[in-house]
């Protein structure tokens, strides 16, 4: 069974025995609460105690010493656990007729999770180029736990496909690790109308409905878990 030291705790590693029996760590090591097999030399990993040489000890908050775990933790966002968590959903007004289907997806969804309509708040925008600038607002704005993001960019006669659905895709992300909250990308990026409406509703389900899941586990993970 493999075992990890716990989160929080400081490896001193490369040290000198000191006359009185104390160790002097001439670096150390930081450890997260990813299960990696340290490397000598690695840094910023877990550390499998039967690796611990019996010359390392482990100083972890508390005070205890070469403190070891059998379990390994593992963080997931709850999609039952939806009391309290606040969502904005961005759409983009841009093939009005695909990204409708794709907000009432994303509508049922919530609704059939328990958010409430209170704790929902859809603000419109012209075109999936201009969800990024907003996403990114609403997530600094602390109001909400994830920002839902919607659109459907449908590939013309010139290359301005490509900047829009790169652009959109650049802007969520770039709001998500901007903002420190999840903004979900669900726009559809397709080569014609009926990929789109296959994926609004169609035979390919509704994009929009499982990004609204994406949505209620991240705000979830972020809520319970990593604040
Ligand atoms: N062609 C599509 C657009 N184009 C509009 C842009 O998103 C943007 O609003 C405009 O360039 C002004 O900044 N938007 C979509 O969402 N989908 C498209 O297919
Ligand atoms: C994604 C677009 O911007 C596209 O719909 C525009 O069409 P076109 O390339 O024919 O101007």
């Amino acid at each position: 069974m493999a075992s990890f030291v716990s989160t929080d705790c400081i490896l001193p590693i490369g040290f000198v025995r000191a006359q009185d029996g104390s160790f002097a760590p001439t670096s150390i090591l930081h450890f997260h609460n990813s299960p990696k097999t340290l490397s000598p030399l690695s840094f910023s990993h877990s550390l499998r105690a039967s690796e611990i040489k019996p010359r390392i000890a482990v100083q972890c908050k508390g005070g205890s010493s070469l403190a070891q775990t059998n379990a390994v933790r593992n963080l997931t966002g709850s999609v039952t656990r939806t009391q309290g968590l606040r969502f904005a959903v961005v759409v983009a007004r841009f093939n009005e007729i695909i990204t409708k289907q794709l907000l009432e997806g994303a509508l049922g969804t919530f609704k059939n999770y328990s958010v409430q309509d209170e704790d929902i708040d859809v603000v419109w925008v012209p075109g999936s180029f201009e969800i990024g600038v907003v996403a990114a607002r609403l997530g600094k704005s602390g109001k909400y736990h994830a920002i839902l993001c919607i659109g459907a960019v449908i590939r013309g006669d010139t290359t301005h496909y490509d900047a829009v659905a790169n652009s959109a895709a650049s802007g969520v992300l770039s709001a998500s690790l901007n903002s420190g909250v999840p903004c979900i990308f669900g726009v559809l990026t397709c080569d014609n109308m009926d990929q789109a409406l296959n994926r609004a509703g169609g035979k390919s389900g509704n994009k929009g409905a499982e990004a609204a899941l994406t949505a209620i586990e991240m705000a979830s993970l972020f809520e319970h878990h990593l604040k």
